[in-house]
């Protein structure tokens, strides 16, 4: 058999024993990631895998997120500004591939939805701990966000440690002020579990940086990189909120909330304000 025939082929050196020996779905506990998929609808209903799976890699990728801003966070620290950079940008393109993914979901008509909607219950993505931690890396701080994981100490310990510790941003103002520029001990020594506020003297800071982009170069840079990864973050929030209404219309939501109303006024956060302020004065 060989191309000519239309089969590529079988090489002798291809390994084929695995009694002892490392393979694909070893390494990759397939075992146990393919039979984590439990429908509940009773008569299973064709599309509750979609729903299922389409969460489950949205927790997947959520993972890495989480793993790849500590880094970033980490390497800020260090000065490795380089190093956090291509943490910032592997979570950007996750962020896009995770944007892309909510057409798939958006084959589920809202017919197919409401057949399968009672045996979600109470539960939500509002309970996912690991878009929480991301929400916090990030800068938006709610304290009462732990309230929903009072009964999951594994997740309340995630979010707990997150709230107190500094987000990605105040690792990145902490570099800035190292390398010189003012940044308002106000901000240095703020309240890291507090909610962001916009610092005027702040986009004073970045005004230099804008402005000077030669001296500045890769502080500039990586400002860009951080208002790259707040526009990703909110196409994947818009995308969520226009599925959601196709999918629900107005309806209340299984986690409680007034629904799309709710999710619209998240649209309204800005993780990195300053950096957006900065290019009202640009040029001005
Ligand atoms: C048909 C599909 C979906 C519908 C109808 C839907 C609906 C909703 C609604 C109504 C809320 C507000 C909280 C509530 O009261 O429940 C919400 C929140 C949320 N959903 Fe979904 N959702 C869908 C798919 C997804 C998917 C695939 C994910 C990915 C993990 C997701 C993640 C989230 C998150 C993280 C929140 C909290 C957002 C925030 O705090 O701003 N949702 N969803
Ligand atoms: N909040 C959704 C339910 C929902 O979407 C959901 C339910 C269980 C696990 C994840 C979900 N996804 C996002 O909120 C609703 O109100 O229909």
């Amino acid at each position: 058999m060989s191309i000519e025939d239309g089969v590529r082929p079988f090489e002798e050196g291809v390994r084929t024993d695995f009694e002892g020996r490392m393979s694909y779905a070893g390494y990759l506990d397939l075992d146990r990631l393919l039979s984590a998929q439990h429908p509940l609808s009773d008569p299973a209903h064709h599309d509750e895998l979609l729903f299922i799976i389409q969460h489950q890699t949205t927790e997947l990728w959520l993972k890495l997120i989480v793993h790849e801003l500590r880094a970033a966070r980490a390497f800020l620290d260090d000065d490795e500004l380089s190093r956090a950079r291509k943490s910032l940008a592997r979570v950007k393109h996750i962020l896009h591939s995770m944007t892309d993914q909510w057409s798939v979901l958006a084959t589920l008509t809202p017919s197919e939805y409401a057949e399968f909607r009672g045996v979600l219950g109470s539960s939500s993505g509002f309970q996912s701990a690991q878009y929480r931690a991301v929400e916090f890396l990030l800068g938006n701080k709610h304290g009462r966000m732990l309230e929903v994981f009072r009964s999951d100490a594994k997740a309340h310990a995630l979010l707990s440690e997150l709230l107190d510790s500094p987000t990605v941003y105040d690792a990145f103002l902490r570099l800035v002020a190292r390398r010189g520029l003012a940044v308002p001990a106000e901000v240095l020594e703020r309240d890291v579990s507090a909610a962001w506020v916009e610092h005027p003297e702040l986009v004073q800071v970045f005004r230099e940086v804008y402005s000077d982009t030669t001296t500045h170069w890769e502080l500039y840079e990586t400002s860009e990189d951080l208002v790259d990864l707040e526009d990703a973050f909110q196409l994947w929030r818009f995308r969520h909120l226009r599925t959601v209404q196709r999918t629900i219309g107005f309806k209340t939501g299984t986690g409680g909330s007034s629904g799309v109303a709710f999710l619209r006024r998240a649209l309204d956060l800005t993780f990195f304000p300053e950096l957006i302020s900065v290019r009202t004065e640009i040029g001005a």
